[in-house]
């Protein structure tokens, strides 16, 4: 059945999500803040910042006007960073009260937490939007770069939801020949493992910028997952979650692939460039920056030993030398591994 569906932020996922519901059949809505990005989408079909070459369905119709995208929508699928989730949901809000159709499902497919108040994205949609105005709360979350979704490669994601009916209307919407989508009810593992895998690509891409070798990357990879594992079971979510699609499976893609923004921002900070500088040079967001904030900030909370991320927090926020926490890291106390 044709589905109006909204999908609010044109970067690259945002946009190649959209892509993949418009040929699955459904009626697609993009938000975007700028007047010219919506004007090359509709005219050109292209969005040549975000995702170069890349031709999108001409069914897509892409606008800057919010109301118009979500009027009557029985989805809306926020794409935009973690730090614009909560300021877009609020603004749905207001469209939302408006028009008193049937309650959209909300979906989120960001991976990040809220600076400050350390809420994961579906509690932050959960406070902003009453449950008068949508249906349930859905995460999409797994291993997934937008480059290889355009390419139609084969790509396996997580619906997340405390409604295990609203992963499945998700589910259907979503799964084509190329997209598989799996279930899952444990919404706080899945969005954490999502926030927190950033932070460990952000050190996988450093050790590759100062050319570690492959051993040194598995164990940051193993030990990375093993820290951000214990974090997640103390803050709620099911030890299993982390050894799935949304865990162990988006740690691996984001701490080996080129098109990491994560990856790539580490390989640079490796490389002796300084954080201001890639993150102004990379022009998309790079989540594992502000999460690693929230991370350790949350570790310390909680009392949850995260050696990986405390080093990598010293070296984003207070100017630590890489080589250095290396050292310590390897120079720890001996431990058992389990
Ligand atoms: N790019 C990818 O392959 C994947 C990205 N994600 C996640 O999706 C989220 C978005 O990532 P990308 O699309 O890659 O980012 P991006 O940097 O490519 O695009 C972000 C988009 O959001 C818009 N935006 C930023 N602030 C805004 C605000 N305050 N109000 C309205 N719009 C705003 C920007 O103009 C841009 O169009 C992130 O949380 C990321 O971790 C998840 C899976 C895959
Ligand atoms: O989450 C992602 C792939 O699953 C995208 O990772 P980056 O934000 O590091 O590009």
């Amino acid at each position: 059945m044709k589905t109006k569906i909204a999908v609010l932020g044109a970067g690259s996922w945002g946009s190649i999500l959209a892509s993949v519901l418009v040929q699955n059949g459904h009626e697609v809505w993009l938000w975007t803040r700028h007047r010219e990005q919506a004007q090359e989408l509709n005219e050109l079909h292209t969005n040549q910042r975000y995702m170069k070459d890349y031709h999108y369905p001409h069914a897509l119709h892409a606008t800057t006007n919010l109301a118009q995208s979500v009027h009557n929508a029985a989805l809306i699928l926020f794409t935009v960073p973690t730090p614009a989730i909560r300021a877009v949901a609020q603004q749905v809000l207001t469209h939302l009260k408006q028009t008193k159709v049937a309650r959209p499902l909300i979906v989120h497919a960001s991976k990040g937490l809220e600076q400050g108040t350390h809420l994961r994205i579906s509690e932050i949609l959960h406070q902003t939007i009453p449950a008068d105005f949508r249906s349930g709360i859905v995460a999409l979350s797994g291993p997934s770069h937008a480059e290889e979704v355009a390419r139609q490669d084969l790509t396996l994601i997580t619906a997340a939801s405390n409604q295990v009916t609203a992963a499945q209307q998700v589910q259907q919407l979503f799964m084509n020949d190329y997209f598989r989508v799996y279930t899952n009810t444990d919404l706080i593992g899945v969005e954490l493992g999502a926030a927190f895998k950033n932070i460990i690509a952000l050190g996988a891409g450093a050790l590759h910028g100062l050319g570690y070798g492959d051993n040194a990357k598995a164990a940051l990879m193993t030990r990375g997952l093993a820290e951000i594992t214990r974090l997640g079971v103390a803050l709620g979510a099911k030890p299993l979650t982390f050894i799935g699609l949304s865990g162990v499976g988006d740690l691996i893609v984001t701490c080996t692939s080129i098109h990491s923004r994560n990856w790539r921002a580490g390989n640079q900070l490796g490389q002796g460039q300084p954080l201001a500088a890639v993150v102004a040079n990379m022009g998309m967001v790079i989540e594992g920056v502000k999460t690693c904030q929230a991370a350790y900030e949350l570790a310390q909370q909680q009392q949850v030993e995260m050696p990986i991320t405390e080093a990598i927090y010293h070296v984003l926020y207070e100017k630590a030398d890489i080589k250095q926490e290396i050292k310590l890291l390897m120079r720890r106390e001996g431990k058992a591994e389990l």
